[in-house]
């Protein structure tokens, strides 16, 4: 982990961040997080920026500075072309503001319900962010191994070309050889993709990211938002069941029902379910990016029949289902505090 001290050829002056957002104008603002406000800016060193500048209220030593601390120590070690990248930050006259390329497109949730976002555009998108938090969890390396703990729409970023990238490192948990399961003490996550196991034991493990993505996948595939309950239960809970009774065709995106092979969406809909399932049952963010490849191979075989009763399909198929189990070898429970990852 590089201390701020190594980090200094990242920083940006605060004039220089100020003159490329007109002054933290209100037009330039362009979405408020947990974190703080976010302004679009044009720089003469890096082009057009994304400018998240931390809420002053959040002050020294709060969550949200941990944040601004464990970003910065996280980003500038990945280099992957689906995790966002950070230009540069600034910690000036009491300001905390990091600096992001822009990605024109915002963020995934601001799409779900588009009718013009394909079926195919859908799959390539899912497909780019499993392979960022499989980059995490695995390629990265033990000793960069990270839990992302807040994967949701809003933090999967598209740019002009609907490449997606994961963003938001703040609530990460990363070390050393990071364990297969640590109890966290910080609270974290969205409500509406915390896995279920978390809310109750506080317990986090890879698998914890792994459900919350098969949150997003689902609300990719029925083009809404998990954040919002559906019929009085948890958006996730909601899915469940459908994919249980066989009647997925009436959640998906009305858009999507005559663009989908159901090859593709048998694939798509089953790697998802099994993102949802018991900590222990979920695939790893490896078998998730090799079950959303064949989703999007599936869709692109030209001899497929479209059918609009994929249920029909599913009800014949299921017999043969991704169904493996996944053993998760844990190690024990640990707290990994993110103070220390920078000198005091
Ligand atoms: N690099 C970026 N390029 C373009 N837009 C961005 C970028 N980063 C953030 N945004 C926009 O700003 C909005 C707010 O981002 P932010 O990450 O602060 O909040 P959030 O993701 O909604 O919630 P959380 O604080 O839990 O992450 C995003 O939803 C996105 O639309
Ligand atoms: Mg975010």
């Amino acid at each position: 982990m590089s201390s701020i001290e190594e980090l200094k050829h990242l920083q940006i002056s605060l004039q220089d961040i100020s003159d490329a957002t007109n002054d933290f104008s209100d037009e330039n603002c362009i979405g408020l997080g947990g974190f703080g406000q976010v302004y679009k800016g044009i720089s003469e060193k890096y082009g057009t920026i994304a400018v998240k500048r931390l809420s002053r209220d959040l002050g020294e030593h709060s969550q949200g500075d941990r944040e601004f601390k464990t970003e910065i120590a996280l980003l500038s070690n990945y280099k992957h072309e689906n995790i966002v990248s950070l230009l540069g930050y600034c910690d000036e006259d009491g300001e905390k503001i990091l600096v992001y390329k822009y990605e024109s497109q915002g963020s995934l949730d601001k799409h779900l319900k588009s009718a013009d976002l394909t079926w195919t555009q859908r799959l390539n998108i899912c497909l780019d962010a499993a392979r960022g938090l499989k980059y995490l969890h695995h390629d990265v390396g033990a000793e960069h191994r990270t839990l992302h703990r807040d994967v949701k729409s809003a933090n999967i970023l598209l740019d002009e070309n609907w490449n997606a990238k994961i963003s938001d490192f703040g609530l990460s948990k990363k070390g050393p050889n990071v364990p297969d399961s640590f109890v966290s003490s910080n609270p974290c996550g969205t409500k509406g993709y915390i896995c279920p196991e978390y809310e109750t034991t506080g317990y986090l493990t890879p698998k914890s990211d792994v459900f919350s993505f098969g949150v997003v996948l689902f609300e990719v595939l029925c083009g809404r938002p998990a954040y919002a309950p559906v019929d009085d239960q948890p958006f996730y809970i909601w899915v469940q069941k459908s994919y249980k009774r066989k009647t997925l065709n009436s959640i998906i995106h009305s858009g999507l029902h005559e663009q989908i092979n159901p090859a593709s969406l048998h694939a798509f809909s089953t790697i998802a379910y099994q993102c949802l399932k018991n900590g222990e049952e979920r695939p790893t963010m490896k078998e998730v990016v090799e079950q959303l490849q064949k989703a999007l191979g599936d869709q692109m075989a030209p001899s497929e029949p479209r059918s609009d009763d994929f249920d029909a399909l599913h009800q014949r198929q299921s017999r043969n289902r991704f169904d493996s189990t996944f053993s998760m070898h844990v190690v024990g429970i640990r707290e990994y505090p993110l103070e220390g990852l920078f000198p005091t």
